[in-house]
């Protein structure tokens, strides 16, 4: 189904589609709980080991990479010393699996991060009241659940003496215990419910604010920040550990108050019924429960492999689907089909094995509770011959017994849910808290009468952030004057780019200083730079899947249509865009895919024209055209460039003739500078590349002649 499914989407020749793999992603899930839904217990064990292993290698500091961090999510006091002392062995496994395990395996981009018990506290605080409640409500449901075997036991006890002795009406004597009984099974429910209810508001409540906090965070960072990241990791911030970590704090609070009073109240009632026997229980289940951990190990490690094929071929649909139009175009559909079969066939035959591994489990675990059920029958029926028991008291211990039993198998699978939440909440708080190096506002604005528009690039040296021994500009000195247009050219990789970007404020230069009329990009309001003075075009624009009316108002949320229509007139759009039967309310596809090369620049433009910026850079944004595209979109540049500074970035050395100056780049310095004629008369590298544009020769293979003047600063 999930071949089929994939099939569907390469051979549907859809754009870049998330959903489907979405769809994917979570079909995969579903078919996996689904698949051993009865085992639930066994299989949650099983993959203890992949859910302890990357909270201990990422989530928690070496310090602090202690499993009682784990319990501290239950409240420490509640649950720690009493489950480590019996779990001990369990985390010893665990924590020496995590040691040795392969890095590699791990997801690589996840960082160390501990649990942010702050942030946690505040996401919570909101919600305490309504959390108060869910734990009476829980605590309520798990006390009555210890008196239901004390009744059940009464209840028995009638039916053997009137068994016995057939005196008296069954019914009359045992109507009162059944209405108790029915009384509780009534109140456990109510309580089970009102419980569930308040959980699952506070779960969503605080799953949204956290994904709300987290998505104005990423926002903000640095773009520098996001050459570092993928987006597919982001956004699995955003869905998957916040929706893990949601789900585990809403276990551990229902199932683990639950279970822990369970325990503790069975225990009680179980010795006050026979001492003898309670004895035996507390040391038939911890070793049981031992045994089970060992066994569990080595299922975890199955379940871990088989989770990593999983992402294997996950990785492959999600690369395929994403370059759907380079499939296409090499007719590769089948042989993205047959290597995510491939994975697929593995992850396949993996979650069998895992699927085998855990029916043994099962069916082990089965025949020693059975057993334990046997026993305490055997020793319990002894103690009742004897008469030091009554068969009632017997039924009652049984049933105890068991409640005891689910409710440790409850908690052990809980410890894995604490640690894979914990893992999850560190994950999904780490960017919230982080700030970025360049903020979103703040600073001076130039008021809009004394804006004059000239740039200055003053001894620039940059690194880009994640590639710090790489020096991209060097030395680099550059003045645009206001109102005019100069042109950057050179090799491929020279670094013209760059200085778009650090224009943009993108980054910082790493030595030197950038002004705008004079004054440092630094001290001035980066959303004031970017939202009114900078319009910024593109070789590729990149479109939102929304209406064309939306997609130029987004240079400018407040502008009126007219506006828009104005802008879309300069950008050359205008016409193109009224023949479309919807017009302005034209839906583009995800990223513009239902237009042309030409058509998408267009609108780009007009994006960028409609804030009336001061300052226009054009970074290629006519070299992915073809010859009538660019004319038209061309004649809208030149358009939009009257009186504005304008920074041309081209390889097409066609386009910059008409440049105020040109500026030749080379090794992320100026190498010469001129007019196009200057230029030329020079006999230089830019003399050069033209030769060799002519001669149709690839600009990308160029590289400064030996003889050429070396670099100079490119003033104007
Ligand atoms: N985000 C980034 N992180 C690290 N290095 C980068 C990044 N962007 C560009 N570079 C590197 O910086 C250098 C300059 O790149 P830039 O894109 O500015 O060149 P360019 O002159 O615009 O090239 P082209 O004409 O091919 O677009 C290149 O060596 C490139 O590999």
């Amino acid at each position: 189904m999930l071949v089929h499914l994939f099939r569907v989407g390469i051979r549907g020749g859809l754009v870049p589609s998330r959903p489907l793999l979405l769809r994917l992603q979570t079909f995969t899930a579903v078919r996996q709980s689904d698949g051993h839904h009865s085992s639930y217990l066994l299989k949650s064990l099983a993959q203890l080991r992949s859910q302890l292993w990357p909270c201990l290698r990422r989530a928690l500091p070496a310090t602090r990479r202690s499993p009682l961090s784990a319990w501290h999510w239950v409240g420490g006091v509640l649950l720690g010393p009493l489950v480590l002392r019996k779990c001990s062995h369990l985390c010893l496994v665990v924590h020496c699996e995590a040691e040795e395990a392969s890095p590699t395996s791990s997801r690589p981009y996840v960082q160390e991060a501990g649990f942010n018990w702050k942030l946690f506290w505040q996401f919570l605080h909101p919600h305490l009241l309504v959390l108060g409640a869910a734990i009476v409500l829980a605590l309520g449901a798990a006390l009555v659940n210890v008196q239901i075997p004390l009744l059940l036991g009464q209840l028995v006890e009638i039916i053997a003496k009137y068994t016995r002795e057939h005196i008296g009406s069954f019914l009359t004597e045992s109507r009162s215990l059944g209405t108790r009984l029915l009384l509780l099974y009534g109140i456990q429910g109510l309580l089970t419910f009102g419980y569930l209810v308040l959980l699952s508001r506070i779960g969503e409540r605080m799953a949204v604010d956290m994904r709300r906090t987290l998505f104005s965070s990423l926002l903000r960072q640095d773009i520098a920040f996001f050459d570092a990241k993928k987006t597919g990791q982001l956004v699995s911030r955003l869905t998957t550990d916040v929706q893990e970590f949601k789900s585990s704090f809403k276990l551990v609070i229902s199932q683990g108050l639950r279970s822990c009073t369970q325990v503790a109240g069975c225990l009680v009632s179980l010795s006050m019924l026979s001492t003898r026997l309670t004895l035996l229980l507390m040391v038939a289940t911890p070793t049981l429960m031992g045994i089970g951990t060992l066994m569990g190990s080595a299922l975890r490690k199955l379940s871990r492999q088989s989770q990593e094929q999983i992402a294997r071929a996950t990785g492959v649909a999600d690369e395929a689907l994403g370059n759907v139009r380079t499939v296409r175009a090499f007719a590769m559909e089948h042989r993205e089909e047959e290597r995510y079969e491939a994975e697929l066939e593995g992850s396949c035959w993996k979650a069998e094995e895992l699927g085998r591994g855990i029916a043994l489990f099962q069916g082990l675990s089965n025949i020693a509770f059975n057993c334990m059920v046997l026993s305490t029958l055997f020793i319990g029926g002894s103690l009742v011959a004897g008469q030091q028991l009554t068969g009632g008291d017997l039924m009652s211990f049984l049933v105890a017994s068991q409640t005891v039993q689910r409710s440790m198998a409850n908690l052990s699978i809980l410890f894995g849910q604490v640690v894979r939440g914990l893992s999850a909440g560190a994950r999904a708080f780490e960017y919230m808290t982080l700030s970025p190096c360049i903020p979103l506002s703040g600073g001076c604005c130039i008021p809009k009468e004394e804006l004059q528009g000239a740039i200055t690039f003053q001894n620039v040296n940059f690194s880009y952030p994640c590639r710090p021994g790489f020096e991209v500009l060097k030395n680099f000195t550059l003045t645009l004057p206001p109102g005019k247009i100069v042109a950057l050219v050179g090799q491929s990789g020279g670094g013209k780019t760059t200085v778009a970007s650090l224009l943009e404020r993108f980054y910082d230069p790493t030595a030197g200083v950038v002004l705008l009329d004079g004054r440092d990009l630094r001290t001035l309001d980066p959303s004031w730079l970017r939202g009114q003075v900078i319009g910024f075009i593109n070789q590729e624009p990149v479109l939102f899947g929304t209406t064309i009316m939306e997609n130029i108002r987004f240079g400018k949320l407040e502008a009126t249509d007219e506006e828009v229509y104005a802008a879309a007139r300069e950008a050359n759009a205008h016409d193109f865009i009224t023949k479309f039967p919807e017009g302005y309310g034209t839906i583009v596809g995800e990223r513009g895919a239902t237009l042309s090369g030409g058509q998408k620049q267009r609108l780009a433009i007009a994006r960028a024209l409609i804030k009336q910026p001061t300052v226009l850079i054009m970074d290629e944004a006519t070299s992915a055209l073809d010859t009538e595209s660019e004319r038209v979109v061309q004649e809208a540049l030149d358009r939009a460039s009257a009186g504005r500074t304008v920074l041309v970035i081209a390889h097409r050395l066609s386009t910059v003739r008409r440049a105020h100056h040109i500026i030749v780049m080379a090794d992320g310095q100026v190498w010469e500078s001129g007019t196009h004629e200057e230029l030329l008369k020079k006999q230089g590298l830019y003399a050069e590349l033209i030769r060799r544009q002519t001669l149709d020769a690839p600009l990308t293979s160029t590289s400064p002649p030996e003889k050429a003047k070396g670099p100079r600063n490119g003033h104007p």
